[in-house]
């Protein structure tokens, strides 16, 4: 069996299973099977493989077909100028919230050495980010899962980063002051629950839902947030594209100055709001988790 029917036959397998992009996902999987470049997958297109290695992309195969997560299969991503390991701990970042992290460093430019909050940080994935672009930042990153959190450290180290790690439920006994806070807080209705792509329900549900109308958590972080930000200060946000435009207005409504951002694809998934800084900066908000 040549590379190239081998691929063929990988991508046709997937693609009977229903995954998304079947040919995109065969080529990733044999590239790492077979510890191949881009080039020298074109080069040796018409050359025999070994069985060995037919049989480890063919069991990579298998376990994408079952609609395991691409990213878990790979171990790691490229994502935002960093890599990220990637495994059941925390979400799979999504490549549109790395708009979000050019949102966030087109924000930070007028300042020399920002205080960057993220909230929910998963994988690390905004923190780390931020960090990598602005050196000078001081980020500080909260989730309210340790295991998460683990994740995190994890990706902090394999790119040699240091952001401030902290277990809290938001901002509850975060200290600031935070000169921008950035979240891509779990904010798909609950009723969703019961249509997501497979490969969704193996993120943690904690990472997925945010109440009735997906916005409980963003309402609750977002009132948080004034106790923390300095005046003037930014809250960005990522929202499902169905909730932003209305959310923006209801922040409106409580003294933001509040807009919102489209995606790639041109829907407004991003709140971009800046406080005005009526209620001054009056240190942690709550109390420490236990
Ligand atoms: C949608 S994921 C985003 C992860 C990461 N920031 C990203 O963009 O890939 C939401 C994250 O919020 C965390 N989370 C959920 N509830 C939380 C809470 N009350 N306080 C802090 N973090 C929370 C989840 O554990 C999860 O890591």
């Amino acid at each position: 069996m040549t590379l190239r029917d081998l691929l063929r036959r990988g991508a046709a397998q997937l693609g009977a299973a229903g995954v998304p992009s079947p040919e995109v996902d065969a080529r990733a999987l044999l590239l790492y099977a077979l510890n191949l470049s881009p080039v020298s997958l074109l080069t040796r297109a018409g050359a025999e493989v070994e069985a060995a290695d037919e049989a480890r992309f063919e069991a990579l195969i298998a376990r994408r077909a079952a609609r395991v997560p691409l990213q878990y299969l790979l171990g790691e991503v490229e994502w935002g100028g960093v890599r990220l390991r990637c495994d059941a701990r925390a979400l799979v970042p999504r490549p549109e919230t790395e708009w979000l992290l050019h949102l966030t460093l087109e924000a930070l430019r007028p300042l020399a050495a920002p205080r960057v909050l993220d909230v929910g940080t998963g994988t690390g994935a905004l923190a780390l980010g931020v960090k990598a672009a602005r050196s000078g930042a001081q980020v500080t990153a909260t989730d309210l899962s340790p295991e998460a959190l683990t994740l995190a450290r994890e990706n902090a180290a394999l790119n040699g980063l240091e952001v401030t790690w902290v277990q809290a439920d938001l901002l509850t006994g975060v200290p600031g002051p935070f000169d921008l806070i950035v979240s891509n807080p779990p904010y798909l209705p609950d009723a969703d629950r019961e249509d997501v792509q497979p490969e969704v329900t193996h993120d943690p549900e904690l990472a997925l839902y945010g109440g009735p109308d997906g916005l409980g958590l963003a309402r609750r972080l977002a009132a948080q947030a004034t106790g923390v930000l300095v005046p003037g200060g930014r809250l960005l946000l990522e929202l499902d594209p169905r909730n932003a435009t209305a959310f923006a207005a209801e922040l409106r409504a409580q003294g933001w100055a509040a807009g919102t951002a489209a995606d790639l694809t041109g829907r407004e998934r991003f709140v971009t709001a800046q406080w005005s800084g009526a209620a001054q900066w009056s240190g942690a908000v709550g109390s420490a988790l236990p």
